[in-house]
């Protein structure tokens, strides 16, 4: 448990041992949050760097702490409404007390105390819901009669830039809303194994993991954090993380045994392993291989210790040193574009990333989109495939950066795609959050003539 500051402990009178850990806690989330506004860096990075120096905090105290945290994230839309200070006063605790009863924490004696030290305030007269606040709906009319509000709205929860960036229909807004304001499961992919051998696998180290209806092999983990290291089917390359809706993309590219693939901006190859996976369950010699590209040289270092793990081999890195193409023309049939960009798709598991970036986020990448996809396109051969991807909901990183992109390179073709979650045919494939509870994407794959 981290000390205390003497600031709120002289202001609020903590009686109780759990008042005391309360406004501890409190505290920590305070510094916490502060930290991550000032210094605009991911909550998640601030949290670990935290957590790393301040070991005394046992998993209990990391619990508390970390999900009050991203909960204040989820809901800040709501809450700086009310906390407009940058003092642990009253709104303060009032809104711990808020994110508390939204997100149904079990932890009511620290959520009690909190709510205790803002009815200090005249302003404050917070009681607990009558019943569980199930719906988005039901957690802002709670909220609207909680605080006497009557103007809190559901399309707040997210950056009012948010919609002119995004082209979701008035009638679709709050599903995409809920959908931004839960958190998805953990998504993993079976990389070695099948579907069943790997839930097998994950029965003998305790995790419970279940079949995706969509994918053969996708599984869920469900919601609680997971020490990854600690798993044998983890340690072994059987299993990688990966969302669900990210895991579409490999689905798209469906990459035949003997194929050449491109990955242009691999990272640390969430979609490269996935490539490669699916051709070595066609075939375990398949002839096919995958060369994997980023800027950064990091993130490669790391893929190939991935792919080590998995036991792949067929994997090779073609860094990006210049603007020069770092693989030969013509020469693939199949390149895959998985561009940097806002990561609005991802706003779920990042519920900060809302509040820290601004519209620039959306509207500052397209040229580098369109350059980096244009320059990749030099590599697919006659008949050979090119994927364009993003993990942004916005039209102006997905479909203008395409439309832009075929203008210009008539010899590409659309081709027509079955989303998979909604079944419907389209050309230029959106996962919505809301779709199969996953993060968002943007696939559209087109062929060489
Ligand atoms: C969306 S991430 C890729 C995620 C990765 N494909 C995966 O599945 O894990 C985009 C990547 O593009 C890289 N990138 C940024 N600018 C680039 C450029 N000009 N050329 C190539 N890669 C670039 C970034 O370093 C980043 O790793």
């Amino acid at each position: 448990m981290v000390e205390p500051s003497s600031s709120p402990q002289d202001a609020f009178q903590a009686e109780t041992p759990a008042q005391k850990r309360a406004l501890s806690y409190s505290n920590t989330i305070h510094q916490l949050f502060s930290s991550v506004m000032e210094q605009k860096l991911p909550a998640d990075r601030i949290v670990g760097e935290y957590f790393r120096v301040h070991k005394k905090h046992g998993s209990k105290d990391r619990r508390v702490i970390r999900e009050s945290l991203f909960a204040m994230f989820r809901w800040w839309g709501w809450l700086k409404q009310i906390h407009t200070s940058e003092q642990q006063d009253p709104s303060w605790f009032a809104s711990l007390a808020i994110v508390a009863e939204l997100e149904d924490h079990k932890w009511t004696q620290f959520s009690d105390a909190w709510r205790e030290f803002a009815n200090q305030a005249a302003e404050f007269n917070l009681t607990p819901a009558e019943q569980e606040l199930t719906s988005l709906q039901s957690k802002c009319s709670w909220l609207q009669n909680a605080l006497n509000r009557p103007s809190i709205a559901v399309n707040q929860l997210v950056p009012d830039w948010f919609w002119q960036v995004v082209d979701v229909a008035e009638d679709k807004q709050l599903a995409v809303v809920e959908a931004m304001c839960s958190r998805p499961p953990i998504w993993a992919r079976a990389q070695t194994l099948n579907q069943q051998q790997l839930i097998n696998s994950l029965k003998k180290d305790d995790i419970t993991a279940v079949a995706s209806e969509f994918f053969d092999d996708a599984l869920s983990l469900g919601h609680k954090s997971i020490n990854l290291n600690a798993i044998g089917a983890y340690q072994r390359g059987e299993l990688e993380i990966q969302d669900l809706g990210s895991q579409v993309i490999g689905q798209i590219c469906q990459p035949q045994a003997d194929e050449q693939w491109w990955d242009t901006c691999s990272g640390a190859g969430g979609k490269t392993l996935q490539l490669r996976s699916k051709m070595l369950k066609q075939n375990p010699n398949a002839t096919g291989s995958i060369t994997s590209s980023d800027i950064r040289r990091k993130p490669l270092e790391e893929l190939m210790k991935r792919a080590k793990r998995a036991g792949f081999t067929g994997i090779s890195l073609a860094p990006w040193k210049s603007d020069a193409l770092p693989v030969k023309e013509a020469a693939f049939d199949g390149v895959l574009v998985d561009a940097p960009c806002s990561c609005t798709g991802t706003w779920r598991r990042n519920p900060d990333m809302r509040w820290l970036d601004d519209k620039n986020v959306v509207l500052d990448k397209q040229e580098l989109q369109l350059d980096i996809l244009s320059r990749s396109a030099k590599a697919v051969k006659a008949q050979g495939k090119l994927v364009y991807a993003t993990c942004s909901l916005s039209p102006i990183e997905n479909e203008q950066v395409v439309n832009a992109f075929l203008a210009a390179n008539p010899e590409f073709e659309l081709q027509t795609l079955r989303h998979p979650f909604t079944q419907e045919s389209v050309t230029m494939l959106t996962v919505w959050p809301q779709d199969a509870n996953t993060d968002g994407m943007f696939v559209a794959k087109m062929i060489k003539r």
